[in-house]
């Protein structure tokens, strides 16, 4: 691709932020390319809400620049470049969600036309209903029409399909594909491992206010979790028997056995595989799988996702 002047969507540079006495944000590097989906992923309490409201502007940060466009983040507010979904969104009390979209609209310059607004997000049949009565995923589409009404380039959410079913959050994805289908970026930070894979192009994994790794979805998980090769091997797996010529295979990390099958994960499972099936002809009824994200993710941030 021809090299682009064009400042990055999101830049952030050595960004620290602390909450009280913790380090929310702990020197965040992140560079986000016009058109990107990315999904700031993490476990509770790992600095995402707190990533995004430094990177909206609405917090600032202890140390570091946070760039939009190459603008400030209020700059980029108020030029109607950016729409935000955030986790405990307010919606003005009594209103209806149309009147709502309608004062967001006119703070912008150049905003859509209420009605597409609320069709992007599929709450057109809200427009007449109070904000004080809607369901939580009403409200979230209520959101999400306000965030698309200044038909921004940039659309940060913050988990922002916590709390709805699966139709509702299909829904919701389905409308922000849509919207980066028009060469948006997106920047959502969730702590769905699914969510993250499904919809992210570049998932940055974010630990105790660190990256601990950032690549696409593919990359993520072949570079910390390999595959794992499962194989029944007469033998291996009866009580006492030796393990250790399996662990001894090239390109083998670890053994165990479960039941009759032998498993090994592996950092090179073809040269894995070849040694063994050179070493155990016996071996049999092979399956090669690679490992989700979840235990990618458990791998890097060393806990349980909770
Ligand atoms: N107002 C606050 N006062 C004190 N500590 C805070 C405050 N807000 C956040 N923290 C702490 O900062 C850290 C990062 O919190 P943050 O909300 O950014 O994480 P998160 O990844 O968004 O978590 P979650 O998935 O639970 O929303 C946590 O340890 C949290 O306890």
């Amino acid at each position: 691709m021809a090299t682009t002047t064009a400042p990055a969507a999101v830049s952030l540079r050595g960004v620290r932020k602390s909450r009280g006495a913790v380090r929310a944000v702990d020197g965040v590097d992140l560079v986000v390319a016009p058109g990107e989906v990315v999904a700031l992923l993490g476990p509770n309490g790992a600095g995402k809400s707190t990533t995004v409201d430094v990177l909206l502007g609405l917090t600032a940060p202890d140390a570091g620049e946070v760039r939009l466009f190459g603008r400030t983040p209020r700059q980029a507010v108020v030029d109607g470049l950016v729409g935000a979904v955030l986790q405990d969104g307010a919606l003005l009390e009594g209103a209806t969600v149309g009147e709502v979209v309608g004062l967001v609209a006119a703070l912008h310059r150049r905003p859509l036309p209420v009605a597409e607004a609320l069709a992007l997000a599929g709450a057109t049949d809200l427009a007449r209903r109070r904000s004080t009565e809607l369901s939580g995923g009403q409200r979230k589409r209520a959101l999400l029409a306000t965030a698309l009404v200044p038909d921004p380039d940039l659309l940060v959410l913050d988990e922002p399909t916590a709390a709805l079913d699966v139709q509702s959050r299909r829904r919701f994805w389905a409308t922000t594909r849509e919207h980066t289908a028009r060469g948006r970026t997106v920047l959502f930070a969730t702590h769905h491992l699914e969510e993250a894979q499904e919809f992210a192009d570049r998932v940055v994994l974010l630990d105790g206010g660190k990256v601990i790794a950032d690549g696409t979805v593919a990359q993520i998980r072949t570079a910390v979790s390999g595959r794992v090769i499962a194989a029944t091997l007469p033998g291996a797996s009866a009580p006492g028997a030796d393990l250790a010529p399996l662990r001894a295979l090239p390109g083998v990390r670890a053994v165990e056995t479960r039941g009759d099958r032998v498993l090994l994960e592996c950092a090179d499972s073809d040269a894995a595989l070849r040694a063994l099936l050179a070493t155990h002809p016996t071996t049999h009824d092979v399956e090669v799988t690679a490992l989700g994200l979840e235990a990618a993710f458990l791998a890097l941030t060393g806990r349980e996702n909770r």
